[in-house]
């Protein structure tokens, strides 16, 4: 597909009456509350931080996957990077929905080492990724999965594996989805015999030459996002009354994107996506912005609108500081535009409640922390330092 027209503008937009739609979204809003989970509470502070886990053997890609998805380096960059030989924390905290830290394991972790403390890691954990080389022979990856899974479930039922069967790039689409059914296989015969057929695993075919590790990491994020069915709920009751066909939620600066209706993605429309926001983000760079050093070029007034040649319309909006919505629409839809961006609007409205009710949550929690914190003290006259996770 060519982009035949591309327009970047700055709009304000034009509000128009609908009281239908307004209804809609506060509905969803009511029911709120019931998807403000608590999440992993970082300390005493309160804040709901989930931990993703980046875990693999040595040269598996793990500290690839986290530049190339989280500092922009460019894929062929990470021909060069160094092995990790300590565990690398990184807060990755662009919104307020996309929240969490990453730890980078070295390639080979021992769990029977005494000064590895793997059941504090384990225990405030969301999810676990785990890297598997498809360019190599993956025996001994699936031995360490099995050894890190099962230790990790014992310690938090609760999180989410998610195995990454890396390095595609270099197979061909056969090879890749019989890779993927023996190592699907084989993973779960482990588990079955060692009579925890309960576990769930994921598996995603990703490589950082693509839009696939992006994909990936969007959905293991979405799974950390106690909002997400509000989100998707949102999303939509939006499309279903502007005539749009599809929508995304995304991370402008990570390219992750948080939500999406209920209709199925399909990996072209994400791809454009993607080029969509680099082309706003690149041209925003170069004509836009007086002050980039000051963050990402992105801001209220950020919109663009892409005519494709095959009379679809790709519309890109910013919600919040971080987050912007990508919809594709036809091109007949897209001349109701005023009627698109009034409901755009009481979308974004609905959107900041979310982040409202979410940060009252998040206070109310640190205020009863800190509660709890100067009664402690008084009761027994001395401070006893926290077992605080690190
Ligand atoms: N072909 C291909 N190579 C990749 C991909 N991801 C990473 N690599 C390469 O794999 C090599 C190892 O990557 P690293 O990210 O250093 O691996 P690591 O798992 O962090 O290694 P340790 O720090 O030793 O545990 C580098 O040369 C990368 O360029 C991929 O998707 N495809």
């Amino acid at each position: 597909m060519q982009y035949s027209f591309i327009c970047i503008a700055h709009l304000k937009t034009k509000v128009l009456h609908n009281n239908t739609e307004d209804q809609n979204t506060d509905q969803v809003l009511l029911s709120l509350c019931c998807f403000i989970a608590p999440g992993f509470s970082d300390s005493m502070n309160g804040v709901v931080k989930p931990r993703i886990l980046l875990m693999g053997l040595r040269r598996s890609g793990k500290s690839s996957i986290q530049k190339v998805v989280f500092h922009k380096m460019s894929p062929s960059e990470t021909l060069f990077l160094e092995s990790t030989n300590k565990i690398c924390r990184e807060d990755v905290s662009s919104s307020s929905f996309v929240s969490f830290q990453i730890w980078d394991f070295p390639g080979q972790i021992d769990f029977f080492d005494p000064t590895f403390d793997y059941e504090m890691i384990f225990r405030g954990t969301g999810a676990l990724i785990f890297v598997i080389d498809s360019q190599d022979n993956y025996v001994e990856a699936l031995s360490r999965l099995h050894l890190t899974v099962t230790r990790a479930y014992k310690v938090n039922p609760d999180i989410s594996f998610e195995v990454f069967i890396h390095k595609v790039d270099g197979l061909s689409d056969d090879h890749k989805i019989e890779k993927q059914r023996d190592i699907h296989k084989r993973t779960n015969t482990d588990l079955t015999d060692a009579g925890l057929e309960q576990i769930h695993l994921s598996f995603y075919l990703t490589s950082i030459y693509d839009h696939s590790i992006f994909e990936a990491f969007s959905k293991v994020v979405q799974k950390l996002i106690p909002q997400l069915p509000t989100l998707e709920n949102l999303l939509n009751i939006f499309i279903s009354n502007s005539g749009i066909e599809k929508a995304f939620l995304f991370d402008v600066g990570s390219k992750i994107y948080i939500a999406t209706d209920s209709s199925p993605v399909d990996m072209q429309t994400y791809e454009l996506c993607c080029d969509m926001i680099d082309v706003v983000i690149d041209i925003s760079c170069i004509y836009g912005m007086p002050n980039v050093e000051a963050g990402l070029p992105h801001d209220k007034d950020s919109m663009a609108i892409i005519h494709l040649n095959n009379t679809t319309v790709i519309y890109l909006k910013e919600v919040t500081k971080f987050l912007a919505m990508v919809c594709f629409l036809r091109k007949e839809s897209f001349a109701r535009k005023g009627l698109i961006d009034y409901n755009f609007h009481c979308f974004k409205k609905a959107i900041q409640e979310v982040f409202d009710v979410r940060v009252k949550v998040q206070q109310t929690r640190k205020l009863l922390n800190q509660r709890r914190w100067s009664k402690l003290t008084l009761t027994s006259g001395v401070i006893l330092m926290p077992h605080f996770l690190y």
